[in-house]
Parts: C-alpha cells; structure tokens; sequence
C-alpha cells in the first residue's frame, strides 16, 4: 500500500524530523534528489554538459529547492537561469548558493530551453495561483520544453487534488518525504505526470489521507482455492440485474462476477433465459427470492425502476448478507422509500455511484474535495462508497479512504460499470471486507481497461474477458 498525507500532516513530520538534524539538512536532501531526476531528464534528451535549464522560482522554500538544486546542476555545467515571481523576496540561502554556481538570474524567459523546472509553490500554495506566479503557469502551457515540478506542481489544492485556476502540467513531480493528496486525486492527479518520491526519512504518524492499493495487496487479499474447497466455500455470489429492457447489463454484470473468485455466480432476474444460454455456468432464477443462498447480492444495474424493481431492491436490503448497489438501486434510493431500509442494514452495503448518481443521492455534487464528499456521503449512508471517475474514491463509513490508481479512460464505455459491481460482488461473496473488495474490484477494472486497449477499442464485454487475463492465479 502507498498512501498520501495532508500539508498539516507533512509539515508536522517535516519539523520533528528537522529538530534532529542540522538546519538546511531536508532542504539539501530535497534539491538533491530533485538535481538528480533533472539531470536524468537532460541526459535523455542528448547531453547534460552544455544544456540549459529555466528556473521558475516562487517566494518559498519550493523556491529555494529549485535554486539550490540549479546551484548542483550549473556545477555540472548546465546552463541555468532563474526567473524570480519576486526579486526581493526568492529564498536568501538558496539564491546566494545559484549565483556562487555560476547561475543567472533573468527577467525575460530564455527564447529556448531544455528543461522547466516548477519552483514556484509547493505546500505552502493558498487557493488559486496569483499575480506572476499565475503569468508564468499561463505562458509554461504554451511551450513545448519538458517540465518538472517540484514537489507538487504549481496551482494545484495540495489537500484536495482540486483545481481553483490554471495549474502547471508536469511531466515529472518530484515530490519529498511522501505523496501529497493532490499528486493522486482530483483534477489536479493526471498535471504531476510521472511522480517520484525523495526520501527525506520522515516518520508519519497521523492517517493518510488517502490510500493507493498496489499489485502485491491485490495478491495478498484475492481468495485461492486449495484442496479443501468446493463451490460453495469459495463463496456464491448472486445477481439481481438486467431486465426485459437491458439484458445487456445482466450479461455483463454476470461476466463480471464470472471473473471474481467465487465458486459459483446465480442470476435473479428477467433476464434469466439469455444469461442461461450465454453463461452455461450460472445457475438463473427469475426472482431473488427463488434464488437460492448466496453470500453476497450486487442489485441495480439494468434493473429499471418499476414496481418489480422495487420488490427486488426490497429482497435485497431485508437479507443479511453483503450488498452492492449500483446504477438502478441507486436511484430508487433516492426518493427516500427505501431509507429506512437502507439504514436498518446490518450487513455491509457496497454504493457505487458516478458522478450523477452521487448528486442525486447526496444532494449536491461531489465538488472540490472528492474524497471529503465521498467520505461524508459514506457516514451519512453508513455504507462503503465507491465513487467512479478517472481516480475512482473508496471510502468508508469509519473514515478510510482510498484512491485507484490504474484506471484508464478506456473504461468509460457503456457497461463498463455493470462489469465492475459484477466482480465486486464476487469478492464480497468470497468473503473479502467490503473496502478490501472495492479497492480490489476498482484496481483490477482498471488493469483490465488497460489489457483490453492493447488490442484496440473497447467495449464492456472486452474489459470482462481482459479481467480474467489480469486477475491473481
Ligand atoms: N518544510 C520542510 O521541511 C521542507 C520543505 N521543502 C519545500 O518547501 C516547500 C514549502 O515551502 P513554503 O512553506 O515556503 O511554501 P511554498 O510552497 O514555497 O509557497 C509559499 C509562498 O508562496 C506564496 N503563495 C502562496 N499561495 C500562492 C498563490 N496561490 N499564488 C502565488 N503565490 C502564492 C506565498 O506568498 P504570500 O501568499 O505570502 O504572498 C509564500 O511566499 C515544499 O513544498 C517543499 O518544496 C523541502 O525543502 C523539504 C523540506
Ligand atoms: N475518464 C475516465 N477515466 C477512467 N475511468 C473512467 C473514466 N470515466 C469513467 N470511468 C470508469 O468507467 C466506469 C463507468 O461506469 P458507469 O458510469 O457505471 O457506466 P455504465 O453505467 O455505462 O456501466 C467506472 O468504473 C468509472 O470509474
Ligand atoms: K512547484
């Protein structure tokens, strides 16, 4: 598992460390590690000897990283100029080490350049970029040299990942001591390019604000069968999906869950006769409540809203057994009818709302903070809340969250969703936590977006057939 920390938090950590060591010290260790992925960069782009390097220096210490780490680079012989936001108020120490260098200080940017390097804000950046700062993240989207960040890139919330005006796009951040929420979540995530972290040797004691499962946790967590096993232990998973209207969303739901590790997949719905034939292995029923024991229900997508569709969400939230809700489920929620069913649910309910369904259910839109509203809409429902996107957010009614960082915007397509809460499913079936489950269904989608785009276009059935390729043996 990574995870990332708020500015409060880093700040925290930065100071305890710092009161053991000499003063400069994390400074040093930061401009290090940023000269170094600068001059990998200029090496890969010809010769570091001779290359030339724009500053962009702000008032803080972010300034002051660029400058000492511009100081290390013209000591190699690169030719570095620093463009100051503020003449008078650039990081003393640091200014003084660039000049000694052999650095330049400039007024007008150079006409060409082999490398930006973002030190105009780091954590210590409030609301949206301003006055010079704002001029120079304006004229930096119209060049083409490559940019690197220091530490987050300019213009970005740091806590949030939002965006409060235009913000520097990086192809590099080269971020210290830990990741920050913004390098991962939010509009701002996709602006840091590739992200390398510095250790700076920080010790982090309070809560992440925001967790990134890895491969190996996926590994670690995904259920095996061994020679005790047979269908029923590895957990059964049953589906109240699809309709006359949408058979396509039982298929995929189905194909979803046919992926996961449970040992048998039911289907309970209208669309029995055709998930039947195209899925010889599912055992189908037309109504939940003939559908024999499962240890987890996914309801919601392709269902509709009508009066069936009611009794089948009813069956559902009254058995006490794990729940995912999406698309359909979700919006027969919302009117209210089913609050009091939802929040009398002892067993754990899994919500998997877009962007839409997360305004109609929590009233107003996901805004600047995603993790802080999926958060609150998670206390509020008590349930699990898995909210789509790009960076798609798990959170959880006790206050952890989690952001995936494999998705793809090849899984925007028709059905993709059906697919998802399919595997869902199944690992909660299997016996997954319902967190556990989200971050592992949401983390494989993604892998399983990426594997189907190799081949071309995709559609839902693709990233179906893709999880199987991509999902633990
Ligand atoms: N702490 C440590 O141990 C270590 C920290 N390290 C480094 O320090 C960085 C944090 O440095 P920091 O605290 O000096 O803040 P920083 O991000 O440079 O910006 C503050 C300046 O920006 C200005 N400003 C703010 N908002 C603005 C806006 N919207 N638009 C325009 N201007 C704005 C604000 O000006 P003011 O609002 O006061 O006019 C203030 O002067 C951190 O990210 C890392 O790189 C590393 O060396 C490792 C060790
Ligand atoms: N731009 C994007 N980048 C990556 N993933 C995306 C993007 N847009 C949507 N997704 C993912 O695609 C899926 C779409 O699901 P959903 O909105 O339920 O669609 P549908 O109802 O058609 O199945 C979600 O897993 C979501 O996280
Ligand atoms: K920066």
């Amino acid at each position: 598992m990574r995870a990332a920390w708020r500015v409060a938090d880093v700040r925290a950590a930065e100071k305890a460390l710092m009161a053991t060591l000499p003063p400069g010290t994390l400074m040093a260790r930061a401009a290090a590690g940023l000269a170094r992925r600068c001059a990998i960069t200029l090496r890969s782009r010809g010769r570091l000897y001779g290359s030339r390097v724009l500053l962009l220096v702000g008032t803080g210490d972010n300034g002051g990283d660029a400058l000492y780490a511009g100081a290390t680079l013209a000591g190699q012989g690169v030719a570095v100029s620093a463009w100051l936001t503020d003449a008078r108020r650039a990081h003393v120490g640091g200014l003084q080490t660039f000049l000694a260098a052999g650095g330049r200080v400039v007024t007008e940017w150079p006409s060409e350049v082999d490398l930006v390097v973002d030190g105009m804000l780091g954590i210590g950046a409030t609301g949206a970029l301003r006055g010079a700062a704002l001029d120079a993240a304006t004229r930096l989207a119209g060049t083409t040299a490559p940019v690197i960040a220091v530490d987050v890139p300019s213009g970005v919330a740091v806590d949030t990942g939002d965006l409060p005006g235009p913000a520097v796009r990086a192809d590099v951040t080269v971020t210290f001591g830990v990741l920050k929420p913004a390098l991962v979540v939010g509009p701002a995530a996709p602006l840091a390019g590739q992200v390398e972290l510095v250790d700076l040797g920080l010790t982090m004691t309070a809560a992440p604000a925001v967790r990134l499962a890895e491969q190996a946790d996926i590994e670690k967590w995904w259920p095996h069968p061994d020679s005790e096993s047979d269908k029923y232990s590895r957990g059964v998973v049953g589906l109240a999906t699809g309709s006359a209207s949408y058979p396509g969303a039982a298929l995929l739901s189905t194909a979803g869950a046919l992926a996961g590790p449970t040992g048998m997949v039911r289907y309970a719905g209208s669309a029995h006769s055709i998930v039947a034939t195209l899925h010889p292995s599912v055992v189908v029923a037309p109504r939940v409540s003939d559908a024999g024991r499962v240890q987890a229900w996914v309801c919601g997508s392709g269902l509709s809203t009508d009066q069936r569709a009611r009794e089948e969400l009813r069956a559902v939230l009254a058995a006490p057994l794990p729940a995912v809700l999406d698309a359909d489920a979700i919006t027969m929620l919302v009117d209210g009818t089913h609050a009091n069913e939802l929040r009398a649910r002892t067993a754990p309910t899994v919500l998997t709302p877009h962007d839409g369904e997360f305004k109609r259910l929590a009233g107003s839109a996901p805004g600047e903070d995603r993790v802080g509203s999926a958060l609150t809409l998670a206390a509020w429902t008590r349930s699990v809340v898995l909210l789509k996107g790009d960076r798609t957010i798990v959170a959880s009614p006790d206050g952890e969250s989690w952001v995936n960082p494999t998705g793809t915007p090849s899984l925007a397509t028709a059905g993709s969703g059906d697919v998802l809460g399919g595997l869902l499913g199944s690992l909660l079936a299997a016996g997954l936590t319902p967190v556990r489950a989200a971050v592992a269904a949401a983390y494989l989608h993604g892998l399983a977006g990426r594997a189907a785009a190799e081949s071309g276009s995709v559609t839902s059935a693709d990233i179906a057939t893709a999880l199987r390729t991509v999902v633990p043996r």
